[in-house]
This record gives C-alpha cells, sequence and structure tokens, in this order.
C-alpha cells in the first residue's frame, strides 16, 4: 500500500519476480507502477504491506542491497555535469567485480557520446547510459523502468539483447513498459496493473490464450491480400465447409483487400488457398489476426485514456 496526499494509489498489490526470468509490469498511466517499482528499490516506503528484494527490506537493507541490485530510473537520475563515460567508469568502481567498462559501451553505442555531459544527451543516448549504469555491477536483480521509451529501433534491439543475456544469466529483470511488442519478445511473465492493484497475470501466451473476446472486443478474423474484385460470394460458400457450415462473411475492404469474418484455422486457410490457387489468383499476404498482448491489455484495462 502506498499513499499520496492520503489517496491510495498502490492498495493491496501482489507481485512476485524469480531469478532468470523476465517480469514485465504493465499498466496504463498512473496505474502505480513506477510506485511500486520504487518501492522495490528503496526509494519510496510503502505505507503498508511487505516489500522483499532477495530476501531483504529494501529500505532498511539498503547497503546490503545495493550492491546486488541494478535500478534505471525513468528520468535517468544521472550526475547532469559529468561526461557519459566518465559516469558509467564512476558507477563501476563501486562494484566488487564489474562489467568490462569498454565493452559495454560498445554494446550500448555510448562512444559516440562518451565525452558529452549528461545535461547535454539526447534522450535517447541518456536512456542508453542509465541503462548501463543499471547493469554495470552484474547485479543479481535489475530494475527497469520503460528501458527503451524514446529509443531508436537500433537501440531498442540493444536493449532486448541485453535484458535476453541477463534472463539468461540468471538475473531477475522487473521492467515496466508501454511498449506491448517488448513485453511480448520480453516478458517469460507479465503482471497488469490497474488502479494500484495486479487485474491479470500469466505467462505472455497464458494472457494470450485466456483472453476471450470480450462483446465489443476486437474479433481475430483473417485477412488476406490478392487481385482486387475477387468473387467474395462465391469464395464465402467455398470456405463454408471449414467453418462448420454456415458460411462466412468475406468483404473486399479495400481493392485487393479482403477480411473473413470468422477466426482463423488450418482447415479455413487451406480452402481459402484452394480456392485461389483454382482461380490462379496468388494471396500476396494472409494474416490471420492472431490476437496481440495490445488487444488483451485494451480489453482488460479499457479504452478510455487515463
Ligand atoms: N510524489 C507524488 N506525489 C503525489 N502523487 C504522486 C506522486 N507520484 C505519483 N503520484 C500519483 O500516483 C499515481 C501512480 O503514479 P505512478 O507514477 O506510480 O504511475 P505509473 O503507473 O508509473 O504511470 P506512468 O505509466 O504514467 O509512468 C498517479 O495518480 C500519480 O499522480
Amino acid at each position: 500500500m502506498k499513499r499520496y496526499d492520503g489517496r491510495a494509489v498502490v492498495d493491496g498489490l501482489d507481485l512476485h519476480a524469480s531469478p532468470g526470468r523476465v517480469t514485465a509490469v504493465l499498466g496504463p498511466n498512473g496505474a502505480g507502477k513506477t510506485t511500486t517499482v520504487e518501492c522495490c528499490e528503496g526509494l519510496r516506503a510503502p505505507d503498508g504491506g511487505t516489500v522483499r528484494v532477495l530476501g531483504l527490506d529494501p529500505v532498511a537493507d539498503a547497503r546490503a542491497l545495493r550492491p546486488r541490485v541494478g535500478v534505471m530510473l525513468q528520468d535517468g537520475g544521472l550526475p547532469t555535469g559529468v561526461p557519459a563515460l566518465d559516469v558509467l567508469r564512476h558507477v563501476a568502481a563501486m562494484y566488487a567485480r564489474p562489467r568490462d567498462v569498454d565493452a559495454l559501451a560498445d554494446r550500448l553505442g555510448l562512444r559516440p557520446f562518451a565525452r558529452t555531459t549528461v545535461r547535454r544527451l539526447s534522450g535517447g543516448q541518456r536512456q542508453r547510459l542509465a541503462l548501463a549504469t543499471a547493469v554495470v555491477g552484474r547485479p543479481d536483480v535489475v530494475f527497469l523502468d520503460e528501458p527503451s521509451a524514446g529509443l531508436d529501433p537500433q537501440a531498442r534491439r540493444a536493449v532486448w539483447d541485453l535484458v535476453a543475456e541477463l534472463r539468461a544469466d540468471g538475473v531477475a529483470v522487473l521492467l515496466t513498459t508501454h511498449l506491448m511488442d517488448e513485453a511480448e519478445t520480453l516478458a517469460d511473465d507479465v503482471a497488469v496493473v490497474d488502479h494500484g492493484r495486479v487485474i491479470a497475470r500469466g505467462t505472455v501466451p497464458e494472457l494470450l490464450a485466456g483472453a476471450a473476446v470480450p462483446d465489443g472486443g476486437h474479433h481475430p478474423g483473417a485477412t488476406f491480400r490478392a487481385a482486387p474484385g475477387l468473387p467474395v460470394a462465391d469464395l464465402a460458400l467455398a470456405l463454408a465447409p471449414a467453418t462448420g457450415g454456415a458460411a462466412p462473411a468475406v468483404r473486399e475492404t479495400a481493392p485487393g483487400d479482403y477480411a473473413v469474418d470468422h477466426p482463423a484455422s488450418p482447415a479455413l486457410l487451406a480452402a481459402l488457398a484452394t480456392w485461389c490457387a483454382g482461380r490462379d489468383v496468388l494471396l500476396t499476404r494472409v494474416d490471420v489476426g492472431r490476437r496481440t498482448l495490445e488487444d488483451v491489455f485494451l480489453d482488460l484495462t479499457g479504452r478510455t485514456l487515463r
């Protein structure tokens, strides 16, 4: 439990992150993710409940935890007047067996701005430096608050690779992100937080499989591209045996873009391909309308802005 000005922003939130796994905390703006992570980092003291990191209290045992925990804050939290690489070297020197600073700098592309003071770094450059400082000490637990927010695609991939390596090394990684593809790619365990509590949890496949399509939810029909002007009524009849008898609605949504209002199945795709082959029609794209973590997230937390 954490209150601000008498208002509980985290209340009854139950979360566990395991070694060798990436745990992603997802949630709308203001859901309480950063507050939760900051309680785990010992930066905020909870008003109730229990927080344990490596079996220790993040506030009372801060000194013992410091060498074993890596933290990447949302605002960087770095000294602004110091050149980037000096910051990293300084942080590395505080640990007993730090990573090789030069190798880490190369890996996260810090070289081009090594002599630039933190104040003058771009947002993405600062993010990369903050990540480097979080992992340079070979911590057992790493907290990453929106690690790839504002990063270019190359840097994002470098961050993803590094997180995967941390997991392989047995590190417990807890990250928050608004990027659902990032969570799908990286997370072993996901906790969806809203109004200060966990409203859904599981592995990504569990969340994708367990989420039934609610009323008004996105229907995972199949779409495909082919030559424009196909006889869709004829196609619908040909697909009927593959959908249990009733002909599905088939629409040409734009010239050459088609939608089948029925969940994709192996039989449906085979029937579609056979029908096209019989007319010498080339399918140039098929999308099975798989539900994504973003669909699940929106269904769980609603579509209104916070
Ligand atoms: N220092 C503070 N004083 C008062 N209220 C705060 C403080 N920090 C956060 N809050 C409030 O607590 C709630 C949760 O904020 P928090 O930063 O934990 O959300 P979040 O899930 O991390 O959001 P975001 O996705 O926008 O980063 C919000 O309503 C926020 O306004």
